[in-house]
């Protein structure tokens, strides 16, 4: 496929090459970007949908303001491809996402035209805010834009920094960028509230009139002509949510229209006003390619793709995922169990709630970005004796820490969390790895904390989860695929805090807590080959520890590994606690704890992740001989 002609796009190599075009030129070069946005995506997978929304609203915020100087902040940053090919990243750009690569979302280390990281949502008001405010102290003089999308418009913080923002009356430029579209359509008062904004009728006429009275009449008389706008404004576009917040609310503007976009930002650039603005953007997600406009989707994540048709790359037929699996067993649990509810925080398809909602519309709740809410609104349905299970990714339940702990944990609320996406994550890199829940859970009182080894094992923890009513649970397992084991279709209840051994050794024990499992029995296989009898265990649990099995391997093994896809201060270091805490230390024993590195670990592959990470079989052999202060001799080559 030969890439599209992009001649003005081939004069932008900064955005200070693009600010003496001509608007004609702009619009040009909007439409050069866009098929330079779809040719790449084509090529390298990801979110295309959000980034084809704003090529018209990239080009002229970069055309006014003064990036990097004036500092622009793209929230949750999975919109900014066509930013980083217009900030001297367009070299890179089919990298995207691959080892060594560009990031897939705004990343300081990358750019100078990147003022903050993101790719968890809603944060960009909040940063914004603190640079405007480190602005005026320092007696600079830099705008500072923020960019949010709908979506991440309903997530808590959001309103947080807005309440500040408006309080503080710094001078801040938060852009809407309503495509009425999270990943799935929008749910909740928020988007209806916007779609009302974008149904009534814009009056700038009116407006204008009012700005221009204001402008002519002493203070006191302006301030009064000034709320007389205010409530002008309000009255026909209901900004009034922005406007009571303490925003100068604009809009709505088609974001799509370079011929209203440019004179409004210059408006907003040049004029002193005290206090944020808040500038509402009308888009559309996909814009400008008919396969993304025409999916349901708008092609929030994808594949590789064939630009002509828009078909994209299909794995060859597989496993079912670890998703579809949790999705089939919470619905066979909720077939016999009318009380189970599943709620998710806008990742209807990406849990698997979506088959679930399918099953049971009713018993199913998508509160939009907000995790916060999601897990404390759990936890009230739970003191109601219902069941709930919570599907948000562990990285995203990070934002929900607190409620965790003090609204379900402290309480002992069986409030279930499906942890989708626990381990390395591939491309999404190290924003959204699902790598501390181990940790983060495994240090309050009272949780039941379980890691699946397989898909059949996933099935197991569900029917588990669904029988535990008197303790929070946490189950966790990984991105993608399984291995193709069988199924139940309704899981079995699980013996609580019981491990399992899969292999009986004598003088090697390796304890793995997830799916390392096949790792370690892949590593067994060849420490035998060295002369050495394994034994490996699936632990199941973290908490409650199966101590009578950890007791076991520490005391009849020479070295005892335990492994997991899991931050530092996980599993291995409850294991070690309860040892040492038995005196099961002092003995001589080599243990040896196997967890990620305490490092981020950047996108790429997940095998590739994982080798880096130090977890595959060969890794475990290493650390098997090196306790055993063997080299590790060139293993036999693996048929
Ligand atoms: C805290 C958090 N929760 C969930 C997600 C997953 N997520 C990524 S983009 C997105 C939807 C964002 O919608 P919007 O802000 O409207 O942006 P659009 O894709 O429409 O441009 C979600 C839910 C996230 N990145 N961060
Ligand atoms: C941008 C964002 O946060 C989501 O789109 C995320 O990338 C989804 O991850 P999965 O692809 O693992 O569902
Ligand atoms: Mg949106």
């Amino acid at each position: 496929m030969t890439r599209p002609a992009t001649p003005l796009l081939d004069r932008v190599h900064v955005p200070a090459d693009l600010r003496n075009f001509s608007a004609e030129q702009l619009k040009q070069l909007a439409e050069e970007l866009r098929a330079e946005t779809i040719d790449v995506v084509s090529t390298t997978g990801g979110h295309l949908g959000a980034s084809l929304g704003v090529v018209e609203l990239t080009v002229a915020v970069h055309a006014v303001f003064e990036t990097p100087k004036d500092r622009l902040i793209w929230d949750v940053g999975h919109q900014a491809y066509p930013h980083k090919i217009l900030t001297g990243r367009r070299d890179r750009i089919r990298t995207l996402r691959q080892g060594g690569g560009l990031s897939g979302f705004t990343r300081r280390s990358e750019s100078e035209y990147d003022p903050f990281g993101a790719a968890h949502s809603s944060t960009s008001i909040s940063a914004g805010l603190g640079m405007a405010v480190a602005r005026d102290l320092k007696g600079d003089d830099r705008q500072v834009i923020a960019v949010i999308g709908d979506g991440a418009m309903s997530a808590g913080m959001a309103y947080e920094a807005m309440n500040n923002a408006g309080a503080s009356k710094a001078n801040l430029i938060v852009i809407l960028n309503d495509n009425d579209m999270s990943i799935a359509p929008p749910v909740g008062a928020m988007s209806a509230y916007l779609s009302r904004l974008i149904s009534s009728r814009p009056f700038l006429s009116i407006r204008d009139l009012m700005a221009r009275v204001a402008k002519r009449f002493p203070a006191p008389l302006e301030r009064a002509a000034r709320r007389a706008d205010e409530y002008a404004r309000g009255w026909f576009t209901g900004g009034t949510l922005f406007e009571e917040l303490g925003f100068y609310y604009v809009g709505p503007v088609d974001g799509h229209n370079l011929d209203h976009l440019l004179p409004i930002l210059r408006n907003l650039r040049d004029t002193e006003h005290a206090g944020p603005i808040l500038l509402h953007v009308v888009t559309q997600k996909g814009k400008g390619y008919a396969p993304a406009e025409a999916a349901a989707d708008k092609y929030h994540g994808v594949q590789k793709f064939n630009v002509v048709t828009g078909e994209q790359a299909k794995a060859p037929p597989g496993p079912p995922s670890y998703t579809k699996v949790f999705a089939n067993a919470l619905i066979a649990e909720a077939e016999a169990d009318d009380r189970i509810v599943a709620i998710n925080a806008a990742m209807p398809s990406g849990t698997g709630l979506d088959l679930f909602g399918k099953a049971f519309p009713k018993r199913t709740f998508d509160v939009g970005i907000a995790e916060q809410h999601a897990v404390t609104f759990a936890a009230g349905m739970a003191t109601e004796g219902m069941k709930p299970f919570c599907a948000i990714y562990s990285t995203f339940l990070q934002r929900a820490y607190d409620q965790v702990m003090h609204d379900v944990a402290l309480q002992s609320l069986p409030v279930r969390f499906a942890m989708d996406r626990a381990g390395l994550v591939g491309a999404d890199g190290a924003t959204h790895a699902g790598i501390f829940d181990i940790a983060y859970l495994g240090c309050l009182p009272g949780f039941v904390l379980m890691a699946a080894s397989d898909e059949a094992e996933l099935a197991h923890m569900v029917a588990t989860a669904a029988a535990i009513d008197d303790h929070p649970v946490g189950f966790r397992y990984p991105r993608g695929e399984g291995f193709g084991v069988e199924v139940p279709k309704r899981g079995s209840v699980l013996e609580i805090g019981r491990g399992r051994v899969v292999r009986e050794g004598t003088s090697i024990a390796i304890l793995s807590y997830g799916a390392r499992l096949r790792e370690a029995l892949k590593a067994a296989d060849e420490l035998a080959t060295h002369g050495l009898s394994c034994t490996v265990a699936d632990a199941r649990f973290a908490k409650p520890l199966d101590t009578d099995l950890v007791e076991r391997l520490a005391r009849e093994h020479e070295v005892l590994v335990t492994i997991e896809e899991g931050s530092i201060l996980g599993f291995g270091a409850l294991v070690m606690q309860h040892l040492a805490t038995r005196g099961l230390l002092d003995g001589g024993l080599k243990i040896r704890p196997m967890c990620l590195p305490d490092r981020f670990i950047d996108h790429d592959s997940p095998k590739k992740q994982y080798d880096e990470a130090g977890l595959n079989a060969s890794q475990i052999v290493g650390t098997v001989l090196a306790a055993l202060g063997q080299p590790a001799r060139a293993l036999p080559a693996r048929a």
